[in-house]
């Protein structure tokens, strides 16, 4: 039976890319799962972020504290706190990494892991971008790091083996693809990244799906960023090639805040018509929309924000707010470039975009005019899957040169902006006392005795 057209006999090599940071711990002895895994979004690990905030020397409660080792602020969003939560809530997990049984992995180890036999000899193995994003690995040496792992309080035990984004990693065990060896390993912005090729210094590519990721490529050398950005590992196109680094922005809610108009709300029935009705006004009147739901990510890190909508009156429509949401996706982005330029100090002329929300033209040129931009469209949409294509082809063709031309996937619109810059940056003050109004909602310092006085009264 063919596979996407495809028969076994012609695939080559497979590469994996992989949703990043979701987290997953099983039995060595049975492959069993020991929890459920946490996903990249979920915010229940927000109070193990406190308890590991009160360990910095001096109470200096910095959320920066570990970005001179791993690149990236103490967040609810990346694996060592999920797993440091896994093991302080869940007892299995707990016994199994004192009694040595535990496994961990990003989605990627755990694919691999099964894809290559599970329990009868499966290989525990990760690549440097998915790695660089646990808080476990040291963003210089990229090896697993003794005092990160001291700082989280997990044993080494449980890691996987780090390798580079194109070796080979292993041979698939069992069923129609049996045989066939995995020859790459990109966690999905990154491969986003390469699909993009963006493979230069200086080259950025913006992906919008549930989330919103802006890589930019610093090169072999890493940034530190001073603006809210993450360091981390872009790809290492094999063992022995170097490591080439991005700057990371990452937003939480892009194109899951129109899941949330559909589902939570009802303002919206499917995807399809946010551009119908989004078209059928001619600005947001004047509607900002924070979609902060799991606190705000870059460039802010305030795990304590939540949504907020504001500037609403007599005359706002449900066309109004669905514009509003688009909006609040661009502002977002314009949040992030702002940091990328100050941290590189080259302003960034023209961003590669890709991802679901990119089928929507009114998108791309709000987008375009919000930032004062030149956009481009991938011709592939689906980046991601081709970035890991072409990394998996590289490992079994060294010789294959990933800056040539793509077919036709070259070829991609454009667009450009059309407002002015008086315009644009009266929308981003507004925007930004949006942002205000979102921060630390959810402070910690409402200690609970006040909340529960104010609930009474
Ligand atoms: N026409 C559209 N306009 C705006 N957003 C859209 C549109 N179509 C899909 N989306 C959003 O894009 C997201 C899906 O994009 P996708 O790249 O598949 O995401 P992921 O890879 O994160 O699952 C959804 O959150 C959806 O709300
Ligand atoms: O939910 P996804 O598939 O957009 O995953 C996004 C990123 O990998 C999270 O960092």
């Amino acid at each position: 039976m063919g596979i996407f057209g495809c028969a076994p006999n012609d695939i080559l090599a497979i590469g994996i890319t992989n949703q990043r940071e979701s987290t997953l711990i099983w039995d060595r002895n049975t492959g069993e799962a020991l929890a459920n895994a946490i996903i990249w979004l979920d915010n229940r690990t927000t109070s193990t972020v406190e308890d590991l905030l009160e360990t910095i020397p001096n109470n200096a409660r910095n959320i920066n504290y570990l970005r001179p080792l791993c690149g990236l602020p103490l967040s609810p969003y990346f694996s060592g706190v999920k797993l440091r939560w896994l093991k302080d809530n869940v007892a299995t997990v707990k016994r199994a990494m004192d009694a040595g049984d535990a496994m961990f992995g990003t989605i990627d180890t755990w694919l691999m892991y099964n894809l290559t036999g599970g329990v009868n000899g499966g290989i525990h193995k990760t690549d440097v971008t998915n790695a660089s994003r646990t808080m476990l690995m040291n963003i210089e040496t990229l090896q697993w790091d003794a005092n990160l792992l001291k700082f989280f309080g997990l044993p080494s035990s449980i890691l996987p083996e780090i390798c580079s984004s194109a070796e080979h990693f292993g041979t698939i065990a069992a069923g129609v693809l049996k045989g066939i060896n995995i020859t790459a390993d990109l966690g999905d912005q990154q491969a986003a990244l390469v699909g993009q090729q963006c493979l230069s210094k200086g080259q950025a590519k913006a992906t919008y799906g549930t989330g919103c990721f802006l890589l930019y490529n610093t090169g072999p050398s890493i940034v530190h960023s001073q603006h809210g950005l993450l360091t981390t590992v872009g790809y290492q196109l094999g063992r022995k090639a170097p490591p080439y680094y991005a700057l990371e922005g990452s937003v939480s809610i892009a194109g899951a805040a129109f899941n949330w108009l559909r589902d939570n709300i009802g303002l919206i029935q499917n995807t399809g018509q946010i551009e119908t009705m989004a078209s059928m006004v001619d600005n947001s009147l004047d509607v900002y929309f924070v979609p902060a739901f799991n606190g705000l990510y870059a460039p802010y890190w305030n795990q304590d924000a939540r949504g907020v909508l504001c500037g609403l009156s007599e005359e706002t429509t449900s066309e109004h707010i669905v514009r509003a949401t688009l909006e609040a996706v661009c502002f977002q982005v314009r949040d992030i470039l702002d940091s990328m330029h100050k941290d590189c100090k080259i302003p960034l002329t023209k961003l590669m975009v890709d991802g679901g929300m990119t089928v929507n033209n009114l998108f791309l040129q709000l987008q375009s005019d919000l930032v004062g931009i030149h956009v481009l469209r991938a011709k592939i949409a689906e980046t991601t899957a081709l970035g890991a294509a072409m990394a998996a082809y590289k490992t079994i063709a060294p010789q294959y040169n990933m800056e040539g031309p793509l077919s036709k996937s070259d070829e991609r619109e454009s667009v450009k902006p059309k407002i002015n810059s008086t315009e644009r940056n009266l929308r981003y003050q507004k925007w930004k006392m949006a942002i205000e109004r979102s921060l630390n909602w959810e402070t910690s310092s409402l200690a609970q005795g006040e909340r529960e006085s104010f609930d009474g009264a």
